[in-house]
């Protein structure tokens, strides 16, 4: 089912004859327009527009199916009163600003707004085929850099010229840095998100390093930490335990598997190992037109997985002062089981 029937068979269950899309990542899923940012989808029962201004004139032409309309507000609101007058016209809560909504209520007077909460996760948690080749080459293409910048991560050097290496061979394939590259050596790797610093990496350290790459609007997702000579042996212990985590997770990704009993599965290896305080974040989460998307692998999460779902799998330990260890694959939930989809060797220490 496209996703533009999918939002369709949702309007009626959250009690809305339209939608009125802010939200860039669903623009950009319900249109293919790649400037989402700059634009707004209207969906009715019988009508889907794409609004936007006249700097994409052809370009929204040449990317998307959908009828588009060229104007900036208020024009655009005007345009859009038109269809809307007497109907319930849903929003996305999360997106929409509270100026906006005053706009929207001053140009739609006729129209009963009803704000909508979590659009994409109904759009966008279960990916096309499309969608799941998008970010396998994405994924691809994060395998294939880090392979060529592992060898560098040594001692002398520093965090900032791995990331911009990794950064500078994303670019020149044609892609973008999903995130800021994380890279964090020493007791940095505390920081779950240490992005890169000056700091130079020093022997007997290791280093996480977190990146992806987006690549046609798609974004993949990796952590690997790697150890700079020989580590003490405290971090050696941290780093086993978090890839027998990561490794049994990923062993049971599966459809039907509730997200919040992996997220239990991996927090309590490392509780058995004394490290379960130490797993400051959720096991893993979605991915795709954005880097954090449904599902939501955390010991509260309602979600339970699909087949044609994107999951990272990601345990991490961090211990203040001292380091930290995460290891993270890309998934792709199938029929079967799954599918990794990232390949980037794993240091066996
Ligand atoms: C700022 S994007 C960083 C991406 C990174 N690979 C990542 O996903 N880190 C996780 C530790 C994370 O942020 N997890 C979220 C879902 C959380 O636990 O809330």
């Amino acid at each position: 089912m496209s996703q533009l029937e999918k939002l369709r068979q949702a309007m009626g269950p959250a009690g809305v004859d339209a939608v009125w899309i802010s939200d860039p990542a669903n623009v950009r899923a319900l249109s293919g327009f790649s400037s989402p940012k700059d634009a707004k989808v209207l969906v009715t029962a019988g009508s889907v527009t794409l609004y936007t201004d006249a700097r994409y004139t052809v370009q929204a032409q040449e990317e998307s199916p959908l009828p588009a309309f060229i104007a900036r507000p208020p024009e655009t609101y005007q345009h859009a009163a038109q269809s809307l007058s007497g109907l319930r016209v849903g929003f996305e809560a999360e997106h929409l600003t509270v100026a906006m909504l005053d706009d929207l209520r001053e140009h739609w007077p006729d129209a009963q707004l009803v704000p909508l909460r979590e659009l994409g996760r109904g759009l966008r948690m279960v990916k096309t085929q499309d969608e799941i080749e998008a970010i396998r080459a994405a994924q691809a293409l994060a395998d294939r850099v880090y392979a060529e910048v592992r060898p560098s991560i040594s001692a002398g050097v520093r965090e900032r010229d791995v990331a911009l290496d990794i950064e500078m061979r994303l670019r020149r394939a044609g892609a973008e840095s999903a995130f800021d590259i994380i890279v964090a050596s020493g007791p940095r790797g505390a920081m779950p998100h240490g992005v890169a610093s000056d700091r130079v990496i020093e022997d007997g350290e290791l280093v996480t390093i977190d990146m992806g790459a987006r690549l046609g609007g798609y974004h993949s997702d990796m952590t690997r930490t790697v150890a700079v000579g020989t580590p003490s042996d405290e971090m050696l212990r941290v780093y086993r335990a978090v890839l027998e985590a990561e490794e049994a997770a990923v062993a049971a990704v599966g459809p039907g598997v509730r997200a919040a009993d992996l997220d239990t599965l991996a927090r309590d290896i490392l509780t058995r190992h004394g490290l379960g305080e130490a797993f400051a974040h959720s096991l893993g989460h979605g991915i795709g037109l954005e880097v954090h998307e449904g599902p939501s692998l955390r010991g509260v999460s309602t979600d339970v997985l699909e087949a044609g779902m994107l999951v990272t799998i990601e345990p991490g330990a961090y211990l203040p002062g001292i380091g930290g260890v995460r290891i993270e694959d890309l998934l792709l939930v199938t029929e079967n089981g799954h599918e990794v989809l990232s390949r980037a060797e794993k240091d066996r220490l």
